[in-house]
């Protein structure tokens, strides 16, 4: 009969491998099941409680030759595990930290059989961790190929300058600990990676991970849908590692999860262990349309007045880190303004308008058979309920002609040109005074700014948000400090409007002021958007 290891809701789980080995001084009786590591020391006195490590939260396991006087005499083995840190105050945010466990195998054998006896264990708790991938953020559709080979991009001035020291501090041994060869490149100046990823021989990579703040992954995204290929290469998964002030889709990624927000370092080795774990979510794009006939990519935010003045103004105050936004947001305070244009949007509850996602027939290689079916279901769903349900397949009857036929990537079937009147069925603002517009598509604007908290990575959803004239800087101060905690939408503040949209145009009346897109700036004058679903892959288990 098989060993049985004791789990905590009292029930057995079949043991796989049993083993007792030295760690550290003391001997431990090791067990592996198929979803646990159970270490119990073994005394003579009593039978002291067991530590269980969830092989959820291991990142991998490795085995070594132990030398003494430059002789082989036995062997060990490794496992790293990032669990949760127990805290102890409610509300402090949820983040991992590392614990190796490290055992030396002496069976009697010689140093030959040690060494392979400790493979053996290495090898079985590496299986177990890649098996044991829990989706958290609930959207994934792959997993990274597995050994995976990462081009990871690192700006060394985002934040405060300090990602490549974070990089070798944390996330190198990440990466290492789970067997991720990587290529590091520092970019060295501004559309650096987006040069890089435009001209790059994708077959290369498994992955491409971005070190730095949104700015960067801004520009690959955007190298990615300039190339002819941008069909798949938008497919390529994306890592997030936030080294920079802002990391508002590192944040979002760790919301999604449902977790209590962290930042800084907590978050980064959250988010190293997510690009470990190499499990892929869809992740939705907007396209933005500009006078000029400029399009780009955008997965995060389009904002106009208080917000994207804020992001612009306090780029001087980069030294603080993230502070940089609350430092910004109090000196604009200072001097609010009202910006006038014009706003109007398709809200998402349209019928007929469901963006059917463009690759609803994509091949998903290596998803876990329970996740994959339940997406294929809820998309066949969502295309066949669909009015313009032919527009999901190659009906090119249905097919809208592109705006700008020059410009790479899906067709905006929901916009016209921006010198014709929004179609009849959008809906037209009737104020034109406003203090902020802003279109978020996740839920973070920043580590501590949670402007839509119900975005999802790829709910196909505009989460529009604008300030009309008349709000009282007392009245705005009070909707910033409650987006810290995701709260601001509940105010009951008559100035403050929430919609969920599907396309949106802005045309600023005001001679002079600022656009951004992603927190980048952007030429000012009229614009608009149409979120494209599940266009990019971002690795967000
Ligand atoms: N080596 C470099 N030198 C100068 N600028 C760079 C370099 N590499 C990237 N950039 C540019 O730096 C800008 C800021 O980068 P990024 O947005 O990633 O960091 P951040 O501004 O600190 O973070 P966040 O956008 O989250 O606030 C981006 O526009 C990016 O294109």
């Amino acid at each position: 009969m098989e060993p049985l290891e004791p789990v905590r809701n009292g029930a057995s789980r079949p043991v796989q491998m049993y083993g007792e080995f030295m760690g550290k001084g003391v001997r431990y009786a090791v067990s592996l099941s198929e979803r646990e590591l159970t270490v119990r020391k073994l005394c003579a006195s009593g039978k002291p409680a067991p530590a269980v490590f969830s092989l959820a939260d291991c990142l991998g396991s490795r085995a070594h030759r132990d030398e003494e006087e430059g002789a082989s005499v036995g062997a060990s083995f490794s496992a790293y595990f990032y669990p949760f840190r127990r805290r102890r105050w409610a509300g402090a945010g949820a983040a991992r930290h590392r614990v190796e466990q490290r055992f030396r195998v002496n069976s009697g054998g010689d140093a030959r059989a040690n060494l392979e006896e400790a493979r053996r264990w290495a090898r079985a708790i590496r299986e177990g961790s890649m098996r044991n991938r829990l989706s958290r953020t609930g959207g994934v559709c792959a997993e990274v190929k597995s050994p995976c080979r990462v081009l990871l991009l690192l700006n060394p001035l985002s934040g405060k300058g300090q990602a490549h020291t974070l990089f070798t501090s944390h996330v190198q041994r990440m990466l290492q600990e789970a067997s991720i060869p990587y290529t590091l490149t520092i970019t060295e100046r501004q559309n650096h990676a987006r040069e890089l990823v435009r001209e790059a021989d994708l077959s290369q990579w498994d992955a491409l991970a971005i070190m730095s703040g949104d700015g960067l992954l801004f520009e690959v995204v955007n190298g990615l849908m300039e190339r002819d290929d941008w069909e798949e290469a938008i497919k390529t998964p994306l890592g997030v590692l936030p080294g920079g002030s802002g990391n508002a889709v590192a944040a979002s990624m760790h919301h999604y999860c449902g977790l209590q927000p962290v930042s800084g370092e907590e978050l980064l080795v959250n988010c190293g262990f997510m690009l470990c774990k190499g499990l892929v979510s869809r992740l939705d794009l907007t396209s933005v349309c500009m006078a000029s006939s400029q399009r780009l990519f955008s997965f995060l935010s389009l904002a106009w007045g208080f917000v994207a003045d804020v992001d612009i103004e306090s780029e001087k105050y980069r030294h603080v880190g993230a502070a940089r936004f609350t430092l910004g947001t109090l000196v604009r305070l200072a001097s609010l303004r009202i910006y006038q244009g014009k706003l109007s949007y398709l809200p998402a509850e349209e019928p007929g308008t469901h963006p059917c996602s463009i690759e609803s027939t994509e091949s998903l290689t290596n998803v876990p058979q329970s996740i994959s079916s339940s997406l294929d279901y809820a998309n066949d769903l969502q295309c066949q309920n669909h009015p313009l349900h032919n527009s999901c397949n190659s009906n090119n009857a249905l097919k809208p002609k592109r705006t700008h036929p020059s410009v790479l990537g899906p067709p905006d079937s929901l916009l016209v040109p921006l010198d014709q009147p929004v179609p009849a069925h959008w809906t037209v603002v009737n104020e034109e005074n406003f203090v902020l517009v802003l279109a978020a598509y996740q839920s973070h604007l920043a580590e501590d700014l949670i402007a839509a908290p119900a975005s999802r990575l790829e709910d196909g959803v505009i989460h529009l948000i604008y300030v009309t004239a008349g709000i009282s800087r007392a009245a705005l101060l009070r909707l910033f400090l409650a987006m810290e905690k995701g709260t601001h939408l509940s105010t009951n503040c008559p100035n403050v409007v929430y919609v969920k949209a599907r396309a949106l145009r802005l045309e600023p009346l005001s001679p002079k002021g600022t656009i951004t897109v992603d927190g980048e700036l952007v030429e000012y004058g009229p614009v608009q958007a149409q979120v494209h679903s599940s266009l990019a892959r971002l690795i967000a288990g």
